[in-house]
């Protein structure tokens, strides 16, 4: 099969689980995102994702993007850009990092609605 397709079922470190749907030919994709983190200490929901991805071509790992929209938490969204890695045993890492934009309510408020981080995903 193809390495590094990204549908099926993926995990990251804060065991969250990420659901993407059969990758389109020309590398689209879309899925549900099941955050275990919550910033208001609320409970998890699913939130829609959509992207795109590098096709797989021999020995170049492909890259993706992907935005999540978390609608039924807030007005905030996220875009994970990273690259999908297989080791020698064949077991795939999907290696990211992200900008969480919260809605704030004026520009003054600008400066501080941007958060950066890293996310690790391996098959769930
Ligand atoms: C309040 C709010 O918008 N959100 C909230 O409370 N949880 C989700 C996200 C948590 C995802 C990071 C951890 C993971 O990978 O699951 S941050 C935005 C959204």
């Amino acid at each position: 099969e193809r390495k590094c397709q990204l549908s099926g079922l993926w995990r990251n470190e804060q065991d969250s689980l990420m659901e993407i749907s059969a990758v389109r030919d020309n590398g689209d994709f879309q899925g549900k995102y099941l955050t275990r983190v919550t910033l208001t200490g609320g409970c998890a929901h699913t939130s829609p994702l959509k992207g795109a991805q590098q096709q797989p071509t021999d020995g170049v790992w492909p890259t993706f993007a992907f935005t999540v929209r978390w609608d039924k938490f807030s007005n905030a969204t996220t875009a994970f850009t990273g690259q999908c890695f297989v080791d020698s045993g064949g077991k795939e890492t999907l290696t990211t990092m992200w900008l969480l934009r919260e809605a704030v309510g004026s520009l003054e408020e600008d400066w501080k609605a941007t958060r950066v981080g890293r996310n690790v995903f391996t098959r769930k």
